[in-house]
């Protein structure tokens, strides 16, 4: 079967992934199934130079190629934050129930037409002695002011997708993954989905 490694210690990641490759017979191993490998520091001043310092780190280690995510929520009436900070917006250790807690908390009072938001999510591509590429993807929505909806992870239950009615953790994952900044993101990548897979089977 082929297989293609994600650079990424975030289950809720993991399971889209999974998914998603899945349709198409493509098992996906992450950082979860090699404990051993370090932490990447997330350095970079945008979605893309993470991505790529995630999927270049992990590629190196393993001489294999690796894709790299690295997403987030942008909300206008915050000036574009938690963006590159999402993880870890309310402090150390992560959590994503702190993260929703402060976002609701900086944007109490604010109505309904300015709690405009999106989901962005760049993905690089390493292969070994090839260039890293990249591609994104985005889900334009609005903040709720409560959770609504226990599926999905990360920000999703105070993220409304108009074109939908619901929450986003109120989708199914088979419905999440048709409209997600992730889905966006992965589309860019299909033209060449097979033959960065077969370059995968041989690095
Ligand atoms: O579909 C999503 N639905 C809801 N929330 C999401 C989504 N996608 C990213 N997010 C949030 C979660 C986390 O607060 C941040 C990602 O941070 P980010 O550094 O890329 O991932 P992470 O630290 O959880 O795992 P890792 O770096 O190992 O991939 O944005
Ligand atoms: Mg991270």
């Amino acid at each position: 079967m082929k297989e293609v490694i994600i650079a990424t210690k975030n289950p809720g990641k993991a399971k889209e992934f999974e998914k998603i490759f899945a349709s198409r017979g493509v098992a996906v191993r992450t950082l979860l199934d090699f404990p051993e490998l370090p932490e990447v520091e997330e350095t970079g001043t945008t979605f893309e130079e993470n991505a790529v310092l995630k999927a270049e780190t992990i590629s190196k280690a393993l001489n294999k190629m690796v894709i790299g995510d690295d997403s987030g929520l942008i909300v206008d009436a915050l000036g574009g934050k938690p963006g590159i900070y999402s993880a870890r917006y309310a402090g150390e250790p992560k959590n994503d129930q702190k993260n929703i807690e402060k976002v609701l908390s900086e944007l109490k009072g604010v109505e309904e037409e300015s709690r405009t938001a999106r989901f962005y999510c760049a993905l690089a591509v390493a292969i070994p002695g090839q260039e890293t590429y990249t591609v994104s993807g985005t889900c334009e929505g609005r903040i709720l002011e409560e959770p609504r909806g226990s599926n999905g992870f990360g920000y999703d239950p105070i993220f409304y997708v108009p074109e939908k009615g619901v929450s986003m953790a109120e989708l199914s994952s088979n419905e999440k993954n048709q409209i997600s900044h992730r889905a966006n993101a992965l589309k860019k990548l299909d033209s060449e989905l097979d033959s960065i897979l077969e370059r995968a089977e041989r690095s």
